[in-house]
């Protein structure tokens, strides 16, 4: 079985399945490798016997699976390689104080009484200790996770696609996906506008169907305004992890 894991925004494996749709693809958005006890193949098949119903992965075919929090799940990395050691991995990252702010901005839509982003992001305000338990926070040490699965994986079997340029330059990155899965640029420009209501691009035509299509009501959404003293002092906290995370992928992702 060829397979291909993917971590990052949902509308990333949108558009690759764009990209393979003279292909057969599956997708499994379950979180196989993350929640149960076992090890790669029996693990992913204890969640999901069905697989052993699915035809096998046949040449010209691909299989994805996609959950963000393989990235920052220690056990992921052993499980997916004892699974398939081929297996190619795409993770979306953007900006770690942006993304801290997102995720605090998807919470607070769940749950409107949680404390300030300020006061979770420190454990104490006075000496400027930053809560690195704080999952917001732990989840932008991108270097440190990936630490862990370069134990078991080549670097070359790893794709970063930058957010911010899946936003300012789609068709760019989404031609780094197609070249590192192999597959020939069908997704170009043309596929693409940008839709300034929302502040994101979106597809022409959606799969099956002569309608543009454009993310989702819950992306995009207005983030809080946050000190900027704060957004500072995480800006200094994350630049050594940033430049060592730059140094380990050979790309610069330009957030200082
Ligand atoms: N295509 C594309 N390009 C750039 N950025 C994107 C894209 N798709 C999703 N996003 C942004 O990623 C944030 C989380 O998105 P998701 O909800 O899809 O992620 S997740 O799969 O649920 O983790 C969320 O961030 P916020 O805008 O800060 O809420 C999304 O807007």
């Amino acid at each position: 079985m060829r397979s291909e894991l993917e971590s990052g925004p949902t509308s990333t494996n949108t558009y690759v399945r764009r990209a393979v749709l003279e292909l057969q693809c599956y997708t499994w958005a379950k979180l196989p490798f993350s929640t149960c006890g076992l090890n790669g193949k029996k693990c992913f098949l204890v969640t999901f016997p069905a697989v052993d119903l699915m035809p096998r992965t046949l040449e010209g075919q691909i299989t994805m699976e996609k959950t963000p929090s393989y990235f920052v799940t220690k056990e992921a990395p052993a499980r997916i390689s004892s699974m398939s050691k081929g297996t190619k991995l795409i993770v979306v990252v953007r900006d770690p104080v942006t993304r801290a702010i997102s995720d605090y901005t998807q919470t607070l839509s769940k749950k409107p009484d949680i404390p300030t982003f300020e006061s979770l992001t420190f454990k104490n305000r006075t000496t400027g200790l930053i809560d690195t338990s704080w999952s917001a926070i732990q989840i932008g040490i991108y270097a440190k996770h990936l630490e862990n699965w370069l134990l078991y994986f080549p670097i070359g079997q790893i794709l970063f696609v930058s957010g911010e340029r899946l936003i300012s330059d789609p068709a760019g990155e989404l031609g780094r996906v197609q070249d590192f899965l192999g597959l020939k640029r069908i997704i170009t420009d043309k596929h693409f506008y940008f839709n300034k209501t929302k502040g994101f691009p979106c597809l022409k035509k959606a799969e099956g169907s002569s309608k543009p299509h454009c993310l989702g009501k819950t992306k995009g959404r207005t983030h809080p305004d946050i000190d900027q003293e704060v957004v500072q002092r995480l800006r200094d906290f994350y630049r050594p992890f940033n430049m060592k995370f730059y140094q380990m992928t050979g790309q610069d992702f330009g957030w200082d």
